[in-house]
């Protein structure tokens, strides 16, 4: 049988769920050289990341039609039944008969004995003729649920999460956090100006895109490409012009206001975002020493700065914590921790499945020992950015009050208000967090520390 939309979708979730793939590497694979049009391109990537981020909900649907616990299914009939329905409810332009008729074919492909009972199931999920929204919220009536139980259900995230959002950031900006990170993330790319300017770039992304690409509103050098493309393939990336990054993300490393010839340490490199930006701000001069904790990462570092001609960056394997007992003085030290992630789950929806609240106390821990070791690393007077891309207080500002407790290099928290965009300033306190829903960009958290 050919390659189809669903076909596709169907191999590329059960990689997510039996294998562990993250879900955009293993689309982004799936999708290589495999015949799709763009438009079943489309549709796969669609039903793939629409499954995987609403699976708490359709989930929650699927056990108002299926009388077996869903985790005694075979998993993939599971799999099958959850893109199924995602795209029963929540895909209208998708014809019922058609997302039935080939999820009963893929059933005989895959697990034949099943296919009467996948026909059943999703035939009386259409017959009933209740909106989506009236029936999750029937299961969550039957349930009795709690707040935190529907929020979760009805925006497809753990009950766990969702409670830390609320303490956080309160109900209703909660929800409408949670809404946004279902949301399909823009592509943005970060120009380098050291090649060109933003003007020069826009109008060669948009003729080799055949698309209108526009100018970033947050960051002077970033550019928006409406719809989904492969622009590592094209000429652009290969020589050097941009990097592919959030525009949120883009925000972080001028609060390091970098000067030209000074010395930075980057403790958290890979895969070389923000150390390639920082050694852009300098324009190329001086020293950026870029770590990572993984060889295979800091290749990655590596060939960034190697693709955009920067000459200033060296990779280096290292653990970031090692600094707490070396000799160092550096003018600026960038700590862009290892974090929970919360902030990205637009464009990593599995996030939200494979975190677990027990993560984040070591998490915090680790976090904790980088930035003491970052003070140790910075001479008196230079600057330190702290910065995570989730939006838990534990792991950002609770991070800083705790070493500025208990770490013996005195620091002070010093105001951003003048270095990050004005649609954010009414949010900068001890530093900055950055919600999805606010200006459409990846969830970040940013603070700038100079030692004393
Ligand atoms: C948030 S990512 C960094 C993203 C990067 N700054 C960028 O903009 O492209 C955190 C990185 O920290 C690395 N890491 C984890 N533990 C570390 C440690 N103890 N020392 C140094 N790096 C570590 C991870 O491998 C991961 O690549």
């Amino acid at each position: 049988m050919k390659n189809t939309a669903r076909s596709i979708a169907f191999e590329t979730l059960g990689r997510v769920y039996k294998d562990g793939a993250y879900t955009n590497i293993a689309l982004q694979h799936a999708l290589t050289d495999r015949g799709l049009s763009p438009r079943d391109k489309g549709l796969c990537t669609e039903i793939v990341y629409g499954t995987v981020r609403r699976q708490i909900t359709i989930d929650a649907l699927l056990q108002l039609y299926v009388k077996r616990k869903l985790k005694d299914l075979d998993q993939d009939v599971l799999t099958i039944l959850r893109m199924s329905v995602y795209q029963l409810a929540f895909l209208e332009r998708v014809p019922a008969y058609a997302a039935i008729d080939e999820a009963v074919e893929l059933t005989k492909r895959h697990a034949r004995a099943a296919s009467g009972f996948v026909n059943g199931v999703l035939r009386s999920y259409v017959r009933e003729s209740a909106s989506t929204e009236e029936k999750i919220e029937a299961f969550l009536a039957k349930k009795r649920a709690s707040e935190v139980l529907s929020l979760g259900v009805r925006h497809g995230f753990p009950n766990w999460m969702v409670q830390r959002l609320i303490s956080a950031y309160g109900r209703e900006r909660a929800e409408m956090i949670l809404s946004a990170c279902n949301e399909p993330a823009p592509l943005t790319v970060r120009t380098n100006l050291l090649k060109t300017s933003r003007e020069s770039l826009k109008a060669a992304l948009a003729d080799a895109v055949q698309l209108e690409v526009r100018d970033g509103e947050l960051s002077s050098q970033a550019l928006v490409i409406p719809g989904a493309v492969n622009v590592e393939a094209l000429e652009a990336y290969r020589a050097g012009q941009f990097t592919i990054q959030d525009e949120g993300a883009m925000l972080i490393a001028p609060l390091l206001t970098p000067l030209p010839g000074s010395t930075v340490l980057d403790m958290c490199a890979a895969p070389g975002g923000k150390t390639t930006h920082i050694a852009e701000l300098m324009r190329d001069e001086g020293t950026i020493d870029a770590y990572d904790v993984y060889l295979q990462k800091v290749k990655m570092i590596q060939e960034q700065a190697t693709r955009l001609g920067l000459k200033s960056v060296t990779a280096r394997l290292g653990d970031g914590r090692d600094f707490a007992n070396k000799e160092a003085a550096y003018d600026a030290v960038l700590v862009d921790a290892p974090c929970s992630g919360l902030g990205v789950m637009r464009r990593r929806p599995d996030i939200r499945h494979r975190r677990k609240q027990s993560d984040i106390a070591q998490l915090t821990s680790l976090q904790r020992d980088l930035l003491q070791a970052a003070l140790r690393a910075v001479r008196p007077g230079g600057i330190v950015v702290y910065a995570t891309c989730t939006l838990l207080p534990e792991e950002n500002e609770q991070v800083v009050e705790w070493v500025q407790k208990n770490t013996s290099d005195a620091f002070v928290v010093e105001d951003i208000h003048e270095l990050v965009p004005e649609v954010f300033r009414q949010d900068v306190c001890q530093g900055l967090t950055i919600t999805p829903e606010r200006a459409l960009t990846d969830g970040f958290y940013m603070t700038r520390l100079r030692k004393r």
